[in-house]
């Protein structure tokens, strides 16, 4: 606590004598954007650390340091932290050990493989953001633009690299909490994913999906929406990195897809701009153990989908100008290699989304034909629906029949109220006890 109240002037310290540089400001409020989004995993991620070091006391887990090193960095993504453990780890180095031993004879490291990585880390992380900061000092010396300059080598980790690390440590997910419940498992699943790029159609054509085809609809990004309203802890999190137009880790959007298939209980789902890029395919594969029948894929040119956005006014705050265009990177970039990949394997149907609405429709009707259309499916489980009410028909015949009424009469006999019922009304042509053998 004493350290991080002093953490300026550490930083202070550890970054001015040798680079002369102010790390206040504008540099530190790009940093702090950047520590809020990571923040979620992060918290994930400090309690893979607290488990990996326990785990590397024993020497088997030794060959995967580099791998532990590489799940650091995002961890060690606030430069704060960075500074404070930092120090904290260059105080428990196990070269400085003997010397604090000598000064603090209490004094006892009980990690030390640990505080080494950690060290290293720190220092390697300390190197990319010396080399960021550096270059941002040198464009802005030739007057280009600070942020661009920034962001040209930004102190973080990218989407791709963080899921890739979420992957590595396998169980970032803590199964006793937050659990999902597994599909019913002799319930056959039917996924369609609908992809395109943003403002393609897709939530449009979902719509007319599931009026004609009795499928339900889930909008990966509606649910992500609807998380953040909820006041969730993701919230803050999923509103930053849907502001910046970035993929949402896959383990939070599957959550909610999972959760929100399940508590529907329909067995067609369509689910609508997921996924946005291989790592969400593969985990969602993975976890639901669900592979999906097709992808309906909206072709839709950027200026069309642009035009599309900008008058959307739905309110949404990635609907402006440089969201939008950041989207589209996005969408190239990561989501295009998933459609490519289904593509390969025969499951793409792609739909020319620059006509209107309902000739758009046209072609998504002769794709989903084989689905039935939802009176047809209605009609398959008509006489099921219907059983109890016929059976209460047959029933009613039966009563108007003698033989029958007799042996009815007789079971209702042995149930003593319906029996004086029966006696009393006298509901059957002949008394009852004639009836007994
Ligand atoms: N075929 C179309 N022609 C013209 N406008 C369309 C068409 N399909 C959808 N739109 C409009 O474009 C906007 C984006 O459509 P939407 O279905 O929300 O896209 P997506 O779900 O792919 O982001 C909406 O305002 C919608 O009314
Ligand atoms: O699986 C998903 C779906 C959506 N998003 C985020 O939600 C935003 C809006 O997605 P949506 O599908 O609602 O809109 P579209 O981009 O298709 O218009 C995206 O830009 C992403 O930031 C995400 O991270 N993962």
């Amino acid at each position: 606590m004493e350290i991080w109240d002093e953490s300026d002037v550490l930083r202070r310290e550890i970054f001015r004598p040798h680079h002369d540089i102010d790390v206040a400001g504008e540099v530190e409020s790009k940093l702090r954007a950047e520590i809020d989004v990571a923040r979620a995993k992060t918290e994930r991620l400090r309690g893979e650390v607290r488990r990996l070091e326990g785990e590397l006391t024993n020497k088997s887990l030794r060959p995967i340091v580099p791998e532990v090193l590489k799940a650091l960095k995002p961890y060690l993504q606030s430069p704060k932290r960075v500074i404070i453990e930092g120090v904290e780890s260059l105080l428990s180095w196990p070269l400085l050990t003997p010397v604090l031993n000598f000064l603090r004879p209490k004094y006892r490291n009980p990690f030390p493989i640990f505080s080494s990585i950690i060290f290293l880390a720190t220092t390697l992380y300390i190197n990319e953001l010396e080399i960021s900061i550096s270059l941002r000092h040198r464009c802005e010396r030739r007057g280009e633009e600070k942020t661009e300059a920034f962001e040209s080598k930004p102190p973080s980790l990218s989407d791709t690299e963080i899921s890739n690390i979420i992957a590595l440590m396998g169980t970032t997910v803590d199964p006793s909490k937050d659990a999902v419940e597994s599909f019913p498992g002799d319930k056959k699943i039917s996924v369609v994913f609908v992809l395109g790029g943003p403002g393609s159609g897709k939530g449009t054509q979902c719509a007319k999906i599931v009026e004609n085809f009795g499928f339900t609809h889930l909008s990966a990004g509606d649910l992500l929406r609807a998380e953040i309203k909820s006041g969730s802890e993701n919230g803050t999190m999923i509103s930053n990195m849907i502001k910046e137009g970035k993929i949402v880790p896959s383990e939070v959007t599957i959550k909610l897809l999972q959760k929100a298939m399940i508590e529907n209980g329909n067995d067609k789902f369509l689910i609508d701009g997921f996924p946005r890029n291989e790592e969400n395919r593969a985990a969602f594969e993975s976890v639901t153990k669900i592979e999906p029948e097709f992808i309906l894929f909206f072709e839709c040119p950027e200026e069309e989908m642009e035009r599309r956005l900008l008058s959307r006014n739905q309110g949404r705050d990635d609907d402006n100008i440089e969201t939008i265009r950041k989207r589209f990177k996005v969408f190239m970039e990561s989501s295009m290699p998933v459609v490519e990949y289904y593509d390969q394997k025969g499951k793409v149907h792609k739909v020319d989304a620059m006509k209107p609405v309902d000739e758009v429709f046209e072609t998504v009707k002769a794709i989903f034909s084989p689905f039935n259309s939802k009176n047809q499916s209605e009609y398959h489980h008509g006489p099921v629906l219907y059983l109890p009410f016929i059976v209460l028909c047959f029933n009613c015949l039966l009563l108007s029949s003698s033989p029958f009424t007799c042996n009815l009469s007789m079971l209702l006999n042995k149930i003593p109220g319906i029996a004086r019922y029966s006696k009393v009304t006298g509901s059957t042509d002949q008394p009852v006890e004639a009836c007994i053998p």
